[in-house]
């Protein structure tokens, strides 16, 4: 694989490509990634706990930041999270929209042609939560067979996993959970959220979007994930989709990093870091890379 360097297509967020050849399984991959570029967008700013789409199907019903996260996040003591990139992996059959729904989130544009992702692509998302800068690396798969062995190689690591699926086409939904059999097994038991996604919301009726959306919350339940019906067209739900996949990951990753400081009795004076105890220089918040995937 070879990785080579550009700039970001816009202030705040890096876009990047890997493609993939079936030939020589090759991958040429531009990234850019500034942690502490300009600011980030407004709309990118989340201050309060971004809610749920239905209590039935939600990985947490409460509607405010842990009250350890709030105070560390105050304190502006949140460690290495401000610096980190949580990885996003979105899966799911062919057509169904995922590079549409990622689409619309990072860029605000809708495609009515279909071209199909080969390999992976991904972007950079930056938030500012709680005060705290904080970056969604957002993987969008390729859903074709023919390319399933190329984008599996790049669950890895994921702190989300999204598995989407076409409201309109009920096959699809059938199909999300061998999508999220194949990307657990990359990773860590219990170490990922997992969202149930339906998209083209637009193509249904209020009450056929119901009757749908009946046996997705179920499957979602099933799977452990959190529901949410989306349309990339209209842009219905696609931004409270993802404050609530940054804020969740975001809560996630500042508690696990509490933990890690605590257990390695790291003390902290104003900010500062004076002394730590018990921990050889290694162990120390896992080095640079583990930033990269934080599962
Ligand atoms: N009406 C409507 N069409 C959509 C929506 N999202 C995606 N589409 C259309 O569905 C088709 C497939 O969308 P993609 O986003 O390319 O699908 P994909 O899941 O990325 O497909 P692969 O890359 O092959 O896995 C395109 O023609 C899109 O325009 C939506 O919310 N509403
Ligand atoms: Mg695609």
């Amino acid at each position: 694989m070879v990785i080579a360097a550009t700039g970001p297509a816009r202030p705040g967020r890096a876009a990047s490509r890997a493609f993939a050849t079936s030939a020589g399984h090759s991958a040429r991959m531009r990234s850019s990634l500034t942690p502490l570029g300009p600011p980030v967008s407004r709309n990118r700013i989340i201050t309060s706990f971004p809610k749920w789409y239905t209590p039935d199907a939600c990985l947490q019903l409460k509607e405010h930041f842990h009250g350890q996260v709030s105070a560390t996040c105050q304190r502006r003591n949140t460690g290495t999270v401000g610096l980190r990139l949580s990885k996003v992996v979105v899966v799911g059959d062919l057509y169904v929209g995922k590079t549409s729904l990622i689409h619309r989130f990072c860029k605000n544009v809708f495609d009515r042609d279909y071209k199909a992702t080969i390999g992976v692509d991904f972007e950079i998302e930056r938030f500012e939560i709680a005060g705290v800068p904080y970056s969604l690396q957002i993987w969008d798969t390729a859903g074709q067979e023919k390319f399933k062995c190329i984008a599996s190689a790049y669950y890895r690591g994921a702190q989300v996993i999204i598995t989407a699926f076409d409201l309109t086409d009920v096959q699809t939904l059938e199909h999300t959970r061998q999508w999220l059999e194949d990307a657990l097994r990359e990773n860590e038991p219990d170490s990922c959220f997992v969202f149930l996604v339906g998209t083209k919301k637009d193509l249904l009726s209020g009450a056929a979007c119901e009757q749908a959306e009946v046996e997705a919350v179920r499957l979602a339940n099933e799977m452990q994930a959190e529901y949410w019906s989306v349309s990339a067209k209209t842009g219905e739900n696609v931004k409270a989709f993802f404050s609530r996949v940054a804020a969740l990951a975001f809560e996630q990753s500042v508690l696990q990093d509490l933990e890690r400081r605590n257990s390695a009795r790291l003390q902290v004076g104003d900010g500062d870091l004076i002394r730590m105890e018990g921990s050889p220089p290694e162990t120390q918040e896992s080095t640079t890379s583990s930033s990269l995937g934080c599962c």
